[in-house]
């Protein structure tokens, strides 16, 4: 058995505490034969500023260039909030991002049916929920130039940040979205907003050019951010793959993740481009959340969107479709069974665990199907 090289970047608050319990669903792995892996873990975040000055190290960087994954908790936390900008925790990540060309981040939304009450909808808009947000994530706003507070007259300060796409990066991501539409319920909607900014007009263009070219077989519709927005609450369920960029993305994601219960249950996958020579693509997983600092150090966050993340890096990275599987089996058996965290507890759950207690359920139900 091959095998791969992975890389455990936890972070900081609970990003350090989820990431444990797949250390342990790794463990279960190995043990079972299902997989194989060399580990290697570093700091990134605050952690890492902490540590070095920066919030990812060189030597981190060069480890993450040579992993064939990534496993990502979480960054960030009030502790860091009075260090320069250039070296707060989020620059990390988004170094990690833009460093590796992770240009395409798949944010899957799914509603298990344990969980259908778990969400501030009506069970019956949520039910069968099962969308996919494709998330532009090296361009945009986020990495766009200038970036920069400057004075102006009379003592007052101007902030700029610049939305920038270029058009390789929209067809880029439009095919990673056409894609994946194929494999799943053939449906595109992409989502900019063409009524106000030049980048939405280029968008939209784009995306039609790459449809009416080589996926004329797949179902597109233009949305506008905020009307998709409104969409995604009142009713998710006409969504297969939602496609857009950095900023939009963002904010749509933790929408959708809300739709399904909790921040706690979405994992994520950014990938770069398939290399011509080795069919390889470098690739980070990371649940949708972030370092949850209101509850970080209880033991209360709820592992799933980690856990769930490392079934993705199985998928995608390794083409270990059964230990993904069984991973995913024992999410919905552990729900279904009715164990829950904090967040995503009163719905219908019997037992109320902690983060271990999670754990210690889905190696328990990972055990009865082996
Ligand atoms: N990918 C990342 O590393 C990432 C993502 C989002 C936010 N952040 C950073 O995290 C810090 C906190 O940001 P925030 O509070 O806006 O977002 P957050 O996702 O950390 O938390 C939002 C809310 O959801 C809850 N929550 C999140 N994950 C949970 C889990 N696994 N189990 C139970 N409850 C959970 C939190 O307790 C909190 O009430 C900030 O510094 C932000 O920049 C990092
Ligand atoms: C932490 C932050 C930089 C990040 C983002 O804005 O992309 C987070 O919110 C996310 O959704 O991954
Ligand atoms: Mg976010």
């Amino acid at each position: 058995m091959a095998t791969h090289k992975l890389l455990l970047l936890p972070g900081d608050g609970i990003g350090v505490e989820v990431m444990a319990e797949v250390k342990r669903v790794i463990g279960w792995l190995e043990k079972v034969g299902l997989a194989s892996f060399a580990i290697e873990e570093d700091l990134v975040g605050g952690s890492a500023y902490d540590s070095c000055g920066q919030p990812i190290s060189e030597g981190a960087m060069k480890r993450a260039f040579e992993a064939d994954a990534i496993l990502l908790g979480a960054v960030g936390g009030p502790k860091w909030a009075d260090v320069a900008y250039e070296a707060r925790p989020e620059a990390g990540l988004l170094r990690l991002r833009k460093d590796l060309e992770l240009f395409a981040n798949l944010r899957p939304a799914i509603c298990y049916p344990a969980l259908a009450s778990a969400s501030s909808l009506k069970p019956e808009i949520i039910e069968g929920l099962d969308l996919l947000i494709v998330r532009e994530l090296t361009g945009g706003v986020y990495f766009g130039k200038p970036k920069e507070i400057v004075d102006i007259a009379d003592g007052q300060k101007r902030a700029i940040d610049t939305q920038v796409y270029e058009s390789y990066e929209i067809e880029r991501i439009a095919r990673v979205a056409f894609e994946i539409a194929r494999t799943r319920r053939n449906k595109v909607v992409s989502c900019e907003k063409h009524n106000v900014m030049k980048s939405g007009v280029l968008w939209k263009q784009v995306v039609s050019e790459v449809h009416a070219a080589d996926y004329a077989d797949v179902g597109l519709e233009h949305q506008l951010a905020d009307s998709c927005g409104m969409q995604l609450v009142r009713a998710p369920k006409q969504f297969d793959v939602i496609v857009t960029d950095n900023l939009f993305g963002d904010i749509l994601s933790d929408v959708a993740a809300m739709l399904t219960g909790s921040l706690g249950m979405l994992p994520s996958a950014s990938l770069g481009a398939v290399e011509e020579i080795s069919g390889k693509r470098r690739a980070l997983y990371e649940p949708v959340h972030g370092a949850a600092p209101d509850i970080a150090g209880k033991g209360v966050a709820n592992p799933i969107a980690m856990i769930g993340s490392l079934a993705m890096a199985l998928r995608y990275s390794f083409n270990l479709s059964e230990a993904a599987d069984r991973i995913e089996a024992a999410i919905a058996g552990t729900l279904a069974a009715g164990f829950r965290t904090g967040d995503i507890a009163g719905t219908g759950g019997s037992t109320v665990v902690g983060t271990s207690g999670m754990g210690d359920a889905m190696l328990a139900e990972l055990d009865k199907a082996a």
